[in-house]
């Protein structure tokens, strides 16, 4: 069974999205927290530092169950008792965008027994890769954990939580396989389209590849890749990519879906008042840090609007491009409108809202992958259609007899069969143009090239404009009396049928010469057209609106089958009218 394009696509993207199901699947089913008592933020002054012995009247519930996005110094008490002794890990959920975390461990009886430190801006190495995980060993007994996250701003609000290791490592496993997958997939992509830009010189092309390799900055930044394989702790590098991802978005887009000042001029303005907000967007976030990843979510909702709606309007245009990018911005649209409007996850203890993020903008790349790819057949189909046609006429141009003539040529030589070709010219046709202008001398060409595709009705009759006002007709595997009666009628049916220019009726009138040959390796190509012209300059000679069969092409005929008609020789021409 063969799949068309659509299908192919609609099937890749479905295994996609299985795939990651899974892999969330997996992650949320794998994993148990332990049994806490209590667990809350808890309100401290600025300079509150943990105590060694901790105190029950000393911390204070905090009001709001969240802590603010914008970042800054956050403390979380939680309290939990362990049924038996075995190694734990306690780690985040929600959100790894944590800058630096500490995890003060105090007893059953409030004495402080340990420290657990990491972030993102902590140079201390990860036990777990692209996780903030800390082993700690614990024994049948109560303890209370302090954590102090320390943040220039967070994705999400950052929830202490404590597992048996067994569960964790093995509930890990699969959001890091999603991520060095997901990660690599993007690199692959921005690279390809980095090379495609240099060689097809195609914006479009550039865009592409700046989008995907900014999303890939954050999102490696985000789930630990950067600081755990490469030892980069700039935390920067989640927000500002963003920014620049969004502008480079809004300039795909527009190239796309073509959305052009006199085409869509008010899309138009539209997407270049976004890229000037995201522009301002990134001045307010180099002056305001702590708010650089809000205003990354506003412009992620900004270009998805702005992306949705342009499609929309394109796709009504009936823009098949612009159905299939419809899908692609949805793809992205609706995870990431749930990554970036919910701040916590419950019940999930691995997965990380970075982890949504990820999967949202790896559909979306991928799916405009597809969608490029697409454009660029089309693009290509659309250019070998116009390099083949006649822009007046529609029908073939000389460029396709040349590379098609040789094919009928082969096959014929092959089969032994004759291959005939009528050559078409219109007579006086200067007159028409002198007398009525060139613009009614256009409308008389486009007249006759219809009456002429009516008569090369076969699969294999091939009308081309030869050139000015003289049309072929290439007939393989057929004899000189069907050819030289396609020819007949198509000169009747135009002499008959009446050309109006405002209400005037013009007399058009054709003349045609026929040649016939069955190939053989002695011959060339041009040997038939010659013959062809030869015949329609006898035509022309002979007074015109009449049919000429070069004399080789009877020959051909009396060999091959009895003329059915009546041909009168003349000096080498065949004469009927
Ligand atoms: N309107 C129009 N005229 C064209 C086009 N291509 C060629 N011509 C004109 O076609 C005319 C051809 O004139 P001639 O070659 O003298 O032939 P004719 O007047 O048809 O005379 P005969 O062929 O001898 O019957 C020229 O005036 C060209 O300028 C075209 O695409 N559009």
């Amino acid at each position: 069974m063969k799949w068309t394009y659509e299908q192919t696509l609609t099937r890749k993207y479905g295994f996609l999205y299985l795939w990651c199901f899974l892999a969330i699947q997996s992650t949320v089913c794998l994993a148990q927290d332990v049994q806490y008592h209590q667990r809350f933020w808890i309100i401290t002054d600025e300079e509150w530092q943990p105590p060694l012995v901790l105190k029950s009247d000393e911390i204070v519930p905090r009001p709001r169950q969240q802590i603010s996005l914008t970042g800054g110094v956050n403390w979380y008490i939680q309290s939990f008792r362990i049924p038996e002794t075995e190694q734990y890990v306690v780690d985040f959920r929600n959100t790894s965008v944590i800058g630096q975390f500490d995890h003060y461990i105090y007893d059953g009886r409030g004495i402080q027994i340990g420290r657990l430190s990491g972030g993102i801006q902590n140079l201390q190495i990860n036990p777990f890769m692209l996780r903030h995980g800390r082993m700690v060993r614990f024994f049948p007994s109560e303890y209370v954990i302090l954590t102090r996250t320390e943040s220039p701003f967070f994705l999400a609000q950052p929830e202490p939580f404590i597992m048996p290791l067994d569960g964790y490592s093995c509930a890990v496993k699969w959001g890091n396989t999603l991520v060095l997958v997901g990660l690599g997939v993007m690199f692959a992509l921005s690279f390809l389209y980095l090379v495609r830009y240099f060689s097809q010189r195609r914006l479009e092309n550039l865009y592409y590849a700046l989008f995907v390799f900014c999303c890939m900055a954050y999102n490696s930044t985000a789930l630990l890749v950067v600081s755990d394989l490469f030892h980069l702790n700039w935390f920067y590098l989640i927000s500002y990519p963003m920014i620049l991802a969004s502008g480079c978005y809004i300039a795909f887009v527009m190239t796309l879906l073509n959305i052009r000042k006199r085409s869509y001029p008010i899309l138009y303005f539209l997407g270049l008042s976004c890229i000037g907000l995201f522009a301002v967007s990134a001045v307010m976030a180099i002056l305001f840090p702590h708010w650089s990843l809000e205003f990354d979510r506003y412009n992620i909702a900004v270009f998805s609007v702005y992306g949705f709606v342009s499609g929309l309007i394109v796709a009504l245009r009936g823009s098949r491009i612009a159905q299939l990018y419809l899908l692609a911005n949805l793809s992205f649209s609706l995870p990431a409108l749930v990554a970036i409007s919910i701040t916590r996850f419950n019940n999930s203890s691995t997965l990380l809202i970075e982890h949504i993020g990820l999967i949202a903008v790896l559909a979306e790349v991928i799916m405009l992958a597809f969608v490029s790819e697409y454009q660029a057949r089309q693009r290509k189909k659309m250019l070998e259609a116009a390099s083949k046609t006649d822009v007046l006429t529609g029908v073939f141009n000389r460029n396709y007899l040349e590379s098609h003539i040789d094919q009928c040529w082969s096959l014929c030589l092959t089969e032994q069969q004759p291959f005939s070709l009528i050559m078409v010219d219109v007579d006086h046709f200067k007159q028409i143009n002198d007398a009525w202008g060139h613009s009614v001398g256009d409308s008389c060409l486009v007249h006759v090239a219809g009456i002429l595709r009516q008569s090369a009705k076969r699969r294999t009759d091939v009308l081309i404009r030869y050139g000015g006002e003289e049309f072929v007709v290439i007939l393989p595997n057929t004899p000189l009396s069907y050819a030289y009666s396609v020819a007949e009628e198509v000169r009747l049916n135009i002499e008959k049928t009446p050309f109006f220019y405002d209400q005037n009726r013009l007399s058009v009138t054709i003349s045609c010469g026929v040649s016939t040959v069955i190939p053989n390796y002695d011959m060339t190509i041009y040997e038939l057209i010659e013959g062809a012209d030869q015949a329609l300059y006898q035509a022309k000679k002979s007074g015109r609106n009449c049919v000429k069969i070069y004399n080789n092409a009877r020959e051909v005929e009396t060999r091959l089958i009895p003329l059915a008609r009546d041909m009168s020789d003349t000096a080498g021409i065949s004469e009927q009218q």
